[in-house]
């Protein structure tokens, strides 16, 4: 319970630096009174890293330490790290790191420039006011001198494209996990020496779920695709997401408002497709809608006749939820159309456009 928390933060594109995170983690579980988090600076489609967690910036004041990995990229950190770091502008401003113990470590291709790119990386945390952890050169005298080897006196580097051994090599997993126990000394050994002031950036991120459940807002399980599309696509920032009146398996109120079904109907169908929406958004986010920036627009078609014109009012209520749930970041633009048919005989489809971080 009094075991100090310990990030290992990391971007990869191809599974070299998780490699490295894994021992560095199996250090820090070494010692008796720290445990280790493996968490992505973004969401990931490599198989090997898909199911891991993505990290909030709002988190990292939470932790006793923080152990960076990240690609190598032109002697510097990989953009997704750099990306990542560049919006950590408010945990610098508010002196949130200051006093963190951290720690570096990185997967290079031939190891060009690698310990530039260590040294890139102390660059930025020292900014932050982190307490930065040396490697110096503990362990090296084991190293096979025979094979080029990752060892830096920064922090553990492995290079990935020099293939006459598996990479990481046996003697570089061995440096990153005496890097991690020895980064778990340090942490423990500052824990719960700097000032508490954390709590109002971090609840914004954990107030979410408590809304939902304040407004009894319960998120559907996220529909799965009736043809070959996905259920959500991101591009750069925004995430693009287009549901139907799906629920417990089934159009609800399907039909064409006037004919089959009424206003009233219509408007409960509305809402089960922006559950739908929301559902999606939330595993884009990989479960934390404090990612959410803004609701960028929502679109909502629905089944009419020709000469139906109250289309505003029955988007309201998708409208409404997204404000409900997301204050003035649901403010959002609008389009409403009708259409004399849509996919599966729902009487509603709603394409939403979200920005996030
Ligand atoms: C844009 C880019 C730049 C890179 N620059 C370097 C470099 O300067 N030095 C180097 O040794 N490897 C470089 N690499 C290779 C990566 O560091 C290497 O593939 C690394 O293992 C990727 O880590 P990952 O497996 O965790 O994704 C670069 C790769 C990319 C995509």
């Amino acid at each position: 319970q009094n075991k100090a928390k310990i990030l290992v933060l990391i971007h990869s594109d191809n599974g070299g630096t998780y490699e490295l995170a894994k021992e560095i983690a199996k250090g820090i579980e070494s010692e008796n009174n720290a445990t280790s988090y493996i968490k992505l600076v973004k969401p990931s489609q490599n198989p090997s890293l898909k199911s891991l967690p993505v990290a909030t910036i709002d988190e990292l004041p939470n932790y006793d330490g923080i152990a960076f990995g990240s690609p190598v990229y032109f002697g510097n950190i990989s953009t997704g790290m750099s990306e990542f770091l560049s919006k950590t502008v408010p945990l610098w401003t508010n002196h949130a790191l200051e006093g963190v113990p951290a720690s570096v470590f990185m997967s290079a291709g031939s190891g060009a420039g690698k310990e530039l790119a260590l040294q890139a990386f102390w660059n930025s945390l020292a900014v932050h006011g982190m307490i930065l952890v040396s490697n110096g050169i503990r362990g090296t005298e084991e190293l096979n001198k025979a094979i080029p080897q990752g060892n830096s006196v920064l922090g553990i580097t492995t290079m990935a494209s020099l293939k006459d051994v598996e990479r990481p090599t046996k003697g570089e997993r061995t440096l990153a996990e005496l890097q991690g126990r020895n980064f778990a000394k340090v942490s423990l050994a500052l824990k719960d020496t700097r000032p508490k002031k954390t709590t109002s950036i971090v609840e914004n991120h954990q107030s979410f779920n408590e809304i939902l459940k304040q407004k009894n807002i319960v998120l559907p399980q996220v529909p799965k695709p009736a043809g070959s599309y996905q259920p959500f696509v991101r591009s750069g920032n925004l995430v693009f997401i287009n549901q139907v009146a799906l629920k417990d398996g089934k159009i609800l109120n399907p039909g064409k408002l006037g004919v089959d079904v009424t206003e009233q109907q219509v408007k409960e169908a509305t809402k089960a497709t922006m559950l739908n929406v929301l559902s999606v958004l939330n595993e884009a986010v990989g479960g934390d809608l404090g990612r959410v920036k803004q609701c960028v627009q929502l679109t909502g078609i629905f089944n009419t006749k020709d000469d139906y014109t109250q289309h505003a009012d029955l988007m309201n209520i998708a409208s409404n939820l997204t404000a409900e749930v997301f204050g003035d970041k649901g403010k959002h633009a609008r389009a409403t159309f009708g259409a004399s048919s849509i996919p599966v005989n729902s009487s509603v489809e709603i394409q939403a456009v979200f920005e996030v971080e």
